[in-house]
C-alpha cells in the first residue's frame, strides 16, 4: 500500500488539511473553513465561537482556539474526534471535487506528516498519532459506503440536511455553487430511475424529481 502524505495548503494534497479554502456549512452555520469550525467547537461561549467563525485566516483562527484564556468545554478531549469527523464529513460531502479526489485515492494511506502535531498529525518521525489522516481514511469508507462513482454529486439534501429547498442559502455561494453543479450532474444523468431509486426525495424537497 502507498501512503499520501500532505501539509501545506498549496503542496500536493493541499485540500486534506483542515487549513484549506474550502466552507463547509455546519447546524446552521457557515464556517469558512473546518478549522475555523473545529476550533470554535472548543468552546460553549457564543461570542468566542462567532469571534472564531469571523476570523479571517484560519491559522489566526487556530490561535485563537489555542488560546487558553479561552474557557474550554470541559468534555473536549471526548469529543474533539467527533467534532472533527463531522466537519471533515460535511467538507467531503459540500465540495463534489474533494468528495472525489478522496475516493480517487483508493486504499492510500493518507498521513498527515508534520513535526508540528503528533496528535492529528505524524510527529513527522512517523510516531505521531495522525487522527487526522484516519479519520479521513474513515471517511473515505464511509462515502464509498453510500457510493463508491467518484464522479456522483449527491442531491443537496444530504449534503445540507437543515437546509429546505425554498432558503435563501441556495441562492448564493456556497449552496448556489452546489445546487449549480448538482442540476447540470442530474441533467446529464442517463439513468435518473437508478439514482432516484438509491436517493429517494425527503420531505423538504419533494417534487425535485419531477
Ligand atoms: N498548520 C498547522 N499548524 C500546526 O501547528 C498544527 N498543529 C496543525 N495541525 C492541525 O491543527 C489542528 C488542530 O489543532 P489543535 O488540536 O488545536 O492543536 C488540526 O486541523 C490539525 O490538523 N496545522
Amino acid at each position: 500500500m502507498n501512503t499520501i502524505k500532505f501539509y501545506k495548503t498549496d503542496e500536493s494534497y493541499g485540500f486534506f488539511s483542515n487549513f484549506s479554502p474550502h466552507p463547509v456549512f455546519i447546524k446552521n452555520e457557515l464556517w469558512p473553513t473546518t478549522e475555523h469550525y473545529f476550533q470554535a467547537s472548543k468552546f460553549e461561549d457564543n461570542v468566542i465561537r462567532n469571534k472564531i467563525r469571523n476570523i479571517k485566516s484560519p491559522m489566526e483562527a487556530a490561535n485563537e482556539g489555542r488560546n487558553r484564556n479561552n474557557k474550554l468545554r470541559q468534555n473536549w478531549e471526548d469529543i474533539k474526534d467527533k467534532i472533527m469527523y463531522e466537519g471533515l464529513y460535511f467538507k467531503f460531502l459540500q465540495h463534489p471535487k474533494l468528495r472525489k479526489e478522496l475516493i480517487l485515492t483508493g486504499d492510500n494511506i493518507l498521513i498527515e506528516h508534520t513535526t508540528n502535531d503528533n496528535y492529528w498529525g505524524d510527529g513527522g518521525d512517523g510516531l505521531g498519532k495522525n487522527k487526522l489522516g484516519i479519520l479521513l481514511m474513515n471517511l473515505r469508507k464511509d462515502i464509498k459506503n453510500i457510493s463508491p462513482d467518484p464522479d456522483l454529486i449527491l442531491p443537496p439534501w444530504i449534503p445540507f440536511p437543515s437546509i429546505d429547498q425554498n432558503d435563501l442559502f441556495w441562492r448564493m455561494g456556497l449552496g448556489e455553487d452546489y445546487l449549480i453543479e448538482w442540476s447540470k450532474y442530474y441533467l446529464r444523468l442517463t439513468d435518473n430511475i437508478i439514482y432516484e431509486r438509491n436517493f429517494p426525495e425527503n420531505k423538504d424537497w419533494e417534487g425535485i424529481y419531477d
